[in-house]
């Protein structure tokens, strides 16, 4: 390489991970693998190292990626945070040894593991006995100001036990991170609703901690593992020692590290920790691997980047490469398109993968994907596998870019497209067999009208002889109908569908759970009607706040607003669902089979007159009730709940961590801040 060209190279390399670190950071999403990123990253090192007369101050390798933002108060950290050096080899680890090995002069020494958990660093600083700060990593000297947002993680201590032998300040370091069930039932919500999905907990747990709204934040219930300690160099010779005095003052430590006295002690650890790490309630992507002597880290030090005295080592994707065949497109109960990768199948991580979701056309075009191509498909955390790339130099010559679908592959309908939205529709949804098929299967789900008993193949087989057409018509089949019933389903046996026929007992058991099904309360009914945006959530607050179908379908759209949790979207949503006279029919026909279409409790009614007249805002979290609760009871004594403060405001009421520019405004307009306590009076 001459050195112009290793000059453009470095240029051209810096721009790429500047790019992907400003998503990562800023934006809170990926569009590499860490593992393509960590390789480019390798890549620009030994091109540094080799002309090192091109290195720039700024270098991507020299640098913590992050930054801060204009959103929180910046403050700069006592002890800089810094990045960590990774390997995904065995080989680099062994060299890392060696290195510390050298630089220690040949004195003994032990290594501390921990699991690398995939999540945002946060530093948390502690004055006697209480949490002062929390601030972001940001760019590794200065971070934001996020205290408020932390307050919400309940793992957190806000203050430790009165009489601990702690020092009056120090610092703790620890990982905030989305546990994957929390994970899995916001995107069932969201799947549920026919909202984009997602992509993974870390992004979701970095964009979390950087809302507005420490309410909101603390709903998505982030948790945290601390792992360091800093300030307290009298009393911890070692890094153990450290992390057994963050357990004993009531920090939460994950019980996964291990003290390994040599390299080969590591590797086990390594590889114990390579499938039992599926198994904890978090992802992680790697092994933390500390030198333990708080002395030894001192003699060790730091580069620009990150410590000496620690390295991660990643654990590598699984990935394969194979022939990705043809593209076939899946339309949902919503309408929505998406396209599917059908492959040659390959193992991988244990199991046979013939296809893969690719999300939608950006994401076609973004790979630039073409039928023939030899494609890398990952399965990381998810249960579907991905397309992560192209290996564009097995290109068959003569390919073609995909060109998308332009109509229904169900229905021939000519496919939709909202601007400023990723997704194809099909918008023919009361002619289009899959959205049909969907809407009753979402009909009768646990979460609705439980009917699980019958299977898809029974909708379908139902469907195709016209015994039904939408999920009303379920309540009025017979027993003689169910009974015998030809299907047909896919059988593993014979690599095809085979007819089949409804058997007696299945056929009563339909019968019972559908007639079972009536006694589901309404806000199961809401739901199951498949409402666009109305989630198994929003349906019980519809419930709640309005009491019937008769009361939701007359409310007018700011009515509908004044309900908790009803934004412009949903209300909108409602609006445009009662007022298709097909859907009036529909629920004509539920109410005809009896099912419930009111609350137990009926229709809601204000319970007093005491705060008729008054506006309030709520802002900030409460200690004895969920901020929707405060919200129904102002409103059941006769008060109005309004989103933001102005000079007609009558009170504002104050919960803990409360936005600091509401609360400005406020005392600027001279609005009444109230407390819970005070609240609690006007009404008892
Ligand atoms: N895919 C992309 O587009 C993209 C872009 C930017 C960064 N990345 C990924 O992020 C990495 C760089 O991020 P980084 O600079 O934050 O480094 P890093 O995430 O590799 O390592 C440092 C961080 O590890 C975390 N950590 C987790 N468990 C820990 C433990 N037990 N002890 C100490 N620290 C622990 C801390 O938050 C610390 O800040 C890259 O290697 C890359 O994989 C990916
Ligand atoms: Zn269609």
């Amino acid at each position: 390489m001459t050195k112009e060209e290793a000059r453009e190279e470095i240029a051209r390399l810096s721009q790429e991970l500047n790019y992907h670190n400003r998503l990562y950071y800023q934006e809170h999403r990926t569009e590499i693998s860490d593992f393509d990123f960590d390789t480019l990253l390798k890549k620009l090192q030994e091109l540094e190292a080799a002309f090192p007369e091109f290195v720039d101050e700024n270098s991507p390798t020299l640098r913590v990626g992050g930054t801060v933002t204009k959103d929180f108060e910046s403050v700069e950290h006592k002890y800089p945070m810094l990045s960590l050096g990774n390997t995904y080899s065995e080989q680099e680890l062994r060299d890392f040894d060696q290195r510390v090995s050298k630089a220690l002069e040949g004195a003994p020494y032990e290594y501390f593991c921990e699991m690398k958990f995939d999540g945002v660093a946060l530093s948390l600083t502690y004055e006697n006995g209480r949490l002062s700060r929390a601030v972001t990593r940001g760019d590794g000297t200065k971070g934001d100001d996020v205290t408020n947002n932390a307050r919400t993680i309940h793992s957190i201590p806000l203050r430790l036990g009165k009489d601990g032998d702690y020092p009056s300040a120090f610092e703790v370091r620890g990982e905030v991170f989305l546990p994957r069930k929390m994970f899995d039932k916001i995107n069932a919500e969201k799947e549920d609703i026919g909202e984009p999905l997602l992509a993974n907990p870390r992004n979701t747990a970095s964009g979390t901690l950087k809302q507005q709204d420490s309410a909101a934040v603390a709903k998505r219930r982030l948790d945290c593992y601390v792992y360091s300690l800093l300030g307290v160099e009298s009393l911890i010779q070692t890094h153990e020692e450290a992390v057994h005095l963050l357990e004993k003052w009531g920090f939460n430590v994950s019980p996964t590290y291990g003290k390994c006295a040599t390299i080969d002690d590591v590797l086990k650890y390594i590889a114990e920790w390579e499938t039992k790490r599926l198994d904890l309630p978090l992802d992680t992507d790697g092994v933390v691997i500390k030198v333990n002597a708080i002395t030894q880290q001192r003699l060790l030090g730091f580069t620009a980047k990150s410590p000496r005295w620690a390295i991660a080592y990643k654990y590598k994707t699984q990935s394969a490469i194979t022939e990705l065949l043809d593209i076939t497109y899946q339309v949902g109960r919503t309408g929505a398109v998406t396209p599917v990768a059908e492959l040659e199948p390959v193992l991988l991580a244990g199991t046979t993968v013939k296809r893969a979701s690719l999300h939608n056309a950006n994401e076609i075009a973004r790979l630039d994907l073409r039928v023939g191509d030899m494609v890398f498909v990952e399965k990381g955390g998810e249960i579907i596998p991905k397309v992560t790339g192209v290996d564009t130099a097995q290109r068959k010559p003569g390919s073609q870019a995909v060109v998308y679908l332009d109509k229904c592959p169900e229905c021939g309908t000519p496919l939709v497209r909202t601007e400023g939205e990723a997704v194809h529709y099909c918008p023919n949804t009361d002619g289009c067999p899959p959205q049909i098929q969907g809407r009753i299967e979402h009909f009768i789900q646990r979460n609705a009208m439980n009917i699980e008993s019958m299977g898809p193949e029974t909708i379908a087989g139902l469907l195709s002889h016209s015994l039904i057409k939408d999920p009303a018509d379920i309540y009025f089949l017979t027993f003689e109908q169910l009974n015998g019933l030809e299907f047909s389903s896919y059988s593993e046996k014979k690599g095809d569908t085979v007819t089949r026929s409804l058997r007696e007992k299945s056929a009563r058991n339909i019968i019972d759970a559908i007639e079972k099904s009536k006694e589901q309360p309404f806000e199961n009914v809401l739901f199951g009607m498949g409402i666009r945006y109305v989630g198994r959530t929003v349906a019980e607050k519809l419930a709640t706040h309005f009491g019937g179908i008769e009361e939701i379908s007359k409310a007018s759209y700011e009515q509908l607003l004044e309900a908790p949790e009803i934004g412009e979207r949903i209300a909108q949503s409602v609006i445009d669902f009662f007022g298709s006279g097909k859907n009036v029919d529909f629920i004509n026909k539920l109410s005809a089979a009896g099912l419930k279409l009111k609350t137990e409790g009926g229709a809601f009614v204000a319970a007093s007159d005491k705060l008729a007249g008054q506006t309030f805002v709520i802002s900030g979290v409460f200690k004895g009730f969920e901020r929707d609760d405060l919200k129904s009871i102002i409103k059941q004594n006769g008060g109005k709940v309004v989103s933001s403060v102005s000079a007609k405001l009558n009170f504002l009421v104050a919960g803990d961590n409360m936005g600091p520019a509401k609360l400005e405004k406020a005392n600027e307009l001279g609005v009444k801040i109230i407390s819970e306590d005070d609240f609690l009076k006007m009404i008892n």
